[in-house]
């Protein structure tokens, strides 16, 4: 497997209104998404574009959301995954249980209407890392 660029960098939050207002008002962000639920993901999402990589800020969506624990532990919010792409999400999770990491469930369908899949953080130097199949049109 060859590792493709960082596709965006997950910050979890209490509230995707004030973090969009921080990152217009505080970090000078321009291009800034519509706000959208992703329930099959448990998230609320909107991304924050930057010149070579996004925001993804996520804010927890209903009671089993995936997040919901790490916001327990860090009531305000914080950076959450890191996300690289990869050409082919099969092959990717492939190579990462051959390494004996430990791949979180099967590859489904992510914000960016492609097959994801995470890798737990314990496996990973405590970083949760989300692989995601690069869009076609970016080929
Ligand atoms: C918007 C859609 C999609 C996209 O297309 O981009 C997304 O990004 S969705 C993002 C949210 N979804 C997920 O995070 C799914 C995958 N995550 C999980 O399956 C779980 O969150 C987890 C990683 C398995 C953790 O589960 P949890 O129930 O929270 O377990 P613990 O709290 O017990 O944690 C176990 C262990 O892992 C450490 N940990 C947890 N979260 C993180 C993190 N984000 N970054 C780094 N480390 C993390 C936690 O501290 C525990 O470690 P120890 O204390 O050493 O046991
Ligand atoms: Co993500």
């Amino acid at each position: 497997m060859i590792l493709g660029r960082l596709n965006h960098v997950g910050v979890a939050t209490p509230s995707i209104d004030a973090s969009i207002a921080f990152y217009r008002d505080v970090m000078g962000a321009t291009a800034i998404g519509e706000p959208f639920d992703l329930p099959t993901q448990g998230v609320r999402v909107c991304f924050v574009d930057t010149p070579n990589t996004q925001i993804e800020l996520i804010e927890p969506l209903g009671d089993t959301s995936p997040i919901r624990a790490f916001l327990a532990k860090s009531p305000a919010g914080g950076q959450h995954h890191v996300c690289y792409e990869v050409p082919d999400i099969h092959e990717a999770k492939a190579w990462f249980e051959a390494k004996g990491a430990r791949v979180l469930g099967e590859p489904r369908i992510g914000a960016h209407g492609t097959p994801i899949f995470f890798v737990h953080p314990r496996d990973m130097g405590g970083v949760l890392t989300e692989i995601m199949e690069t869009p076609k049109e970016a080929h």
